[in-house]
């Protein structure tokens, strides 16, 4: 469904992405793992709308959208979280839900909203304002605000970070159970790499933003090209 070809980002003179190419079937669970500063984030800007590449193509389902906007890729299917929530601290979420809906041109539904909601383990706390929630709700909360939009394709980026162990168990079994239902794709940018590796169908890795490697985890964990860059010193959660 996604197929990214040859993608370049350049900032000034940095390459953040050199190159990239990658196709993501239907239904497929990919997991983008690499060090800090390896271009993961840009990767996802750049298949999202918020950047425009520099070089290369991104196609859904076969349509070009590299230079489109944000609500172009939206309409698309295309739904994705931020490395730091980017929700409506001030509203409550179930406000920041309905917004969510609007914005994905569907009407909001109660009914909907509150399945969003429910599905997504938030629904005690529909009448809270979101700034104030723990940052696991507010990963949740992104992920309902995400799903609100009915994507095809969900890319997560880091909505582990800053959680326990425990809660980051638990946001990969909500992301899993959320991919059956809905049938989605999901590309889910993670530095909890144990988690990240039993939970997802392929692991793709990022260097210095060239993709050193592809494959299952199994053999990407046990590629030397990505211990020696990356996983030989990432044993945190
Ligand atoms: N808007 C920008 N302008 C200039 N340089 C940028 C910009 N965005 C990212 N970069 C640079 O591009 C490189 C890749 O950054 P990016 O945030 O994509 O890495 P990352 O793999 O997501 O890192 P992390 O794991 O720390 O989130 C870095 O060197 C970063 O400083």
């Amino acid at each position: 469904m996604l197929s990214v070809q040859m993608l370049g980002m350049q900032f000034g003179g940095l390459k953040a992405l050199s190159d990239v190419t990658m196709d993501v079937k239907h239904g497929e669970f990919v997991g983008v793992i690499g060090p800090n500063g390896a271009g993961k984030t840009t990767f996802f800007h750049a298949i999202s709308g918020v950047h425009v590449p520099t070089s290369g193509k991104v196609l859904i389902d076969g349509a070009e959208l590299q230079g489109k906007t944000p609500d172009a890729f939206c309409r698309a299917g295309i739904a994705r979280t931020f490395q730091t929530p980017r929700i409506f601290g001030d509203m409550t979420v179930l406000e920041n839900v309905r917004f969510a809906f609007l914005f994905g041109n569907h009407g909001a539904s109660e009914e909907l909203i509150n399945e969003v909601i429910e599905e997504t383990h938030i629904g005690a706390l529909k009448n809270e304002i979101a700034g104030a929630l723990p940052p696991a709700r507010q990963r949740q909360l992104e992920i309902a605000m995400a799903l609100a939009t009915s994507p095809r394709l969900l890319l997560l980026d880091e909505v582990a970070a800053g959680l326990t162990e425990g809660e980051v168990e638990d946001v990969a079994r909500l992301i899993s159970r959320l991919r059956q239902q809905y049938g989605l794709t999901v590309v889910w940018i993670e530095h909890a790499v144990r988690t990240l590796m039993k939970t997802v169908d392929r692991v793709a890795v990022l260097n210095f933003g060239q993709l050193l490697a592809d494959g299952s985890p199994e053999q990407v964990a046990a590629d030397p090209r990505v211990i020696s860059a990356y996983l030989g010193d990432e044993v945190s959660e």
